[in-house]
């Protein structure tokens, strides 16, 4: 065990949020990889405020992400997206999941590789494929062959993620593991 993964849980914590110094934590990676739950685990863990930047986009647009898809298209989601994500970068001491998509447009990765420190949460198809397959919100695996689908994106995607500071893989145990997997993974890479 290294140094930053040593002490007590709230130590951890404790040590992250200072090498942190307000700098948001942005989670990145694939429908179904936890980030929305994981996430809040790792924000109440840091004492931080918590935001989902899909519910935000919902919030504010009053529709669905589907109903977003269906009525305005995906380009225009991906703007909205963005200009979400810009302004609660603004924020300190935030953690921000963001949408499957987020990361791999060129505009929003620029800006959280700018603002914030990033995290991969990684995981394989069957792990995806299980969690997504227990709801119908994502209107992208909408689709004849779903598992193609994510099969495809992950191709396309994971190069891209993987651009992101530091990746965590998002096992099969349960969240609140996960989530410190994150903070011994934040401290490793800010370690001074
Ligand atoms: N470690 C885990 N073990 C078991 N189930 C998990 C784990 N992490 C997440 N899940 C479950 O997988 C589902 C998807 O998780 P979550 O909504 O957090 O993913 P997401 O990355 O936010 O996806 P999206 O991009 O679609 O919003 C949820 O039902 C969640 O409870
Ligand atoms: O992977 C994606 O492109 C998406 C993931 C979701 O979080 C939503 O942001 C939306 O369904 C698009
Ligand atoms: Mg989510």
């Amino acid at each position: 065990m290294n140094k930053s993964q040593g002490g007590s849980r709230q130590g951890r914590a404790r040590a992250l949020a200072a090498r942190l110094n307000g700098r948001p934590v942005v989670l990145v990676g694939m429908m179904g990889a936890g980030k929305t739950t994981v996430g809040r685990r790792l924000a109440s863990r840091l004492g931080r405020q918590f935001i989902d930047s899909d519910e935000e986009i919902e919030r504010a647009a009053q529709m669905t992400i589907p109903e977003i898809f269906e009525q305005r298209g995906e380009a225009e989601f991906r703007a909205g997206e963005m200009r979400v994500i810009a302004r609660l970068l603004k924020e300190n001491d935030l953690v921000l999941a963001t949408g499957g998509g987020a990361f791999v447009n060129p505009e929003t990765r620029a800006l959280v590789r700018a603002g914030a420190v990033s995290v991969w949460l990684k995981a394989d198809i069957d792990i995806l494929f299980e969690r997504v397959s227990r709801r119908s919100n994502r209107p992208l695996l909408k689709t004849a062959d779903p598992r193609a689908t994510l099969e495809k994106l992950i191709a396309e995607r994971y190069p891209i993620y993987a651009q992101a500071d530091v990746t965590v893989i998002s096992r099969d145990v349960p969240q609140d593991n996960v989530a410190g997997d994150v903070v011994a993974a934040l401290l490793d890479h800010l370690k001074t």
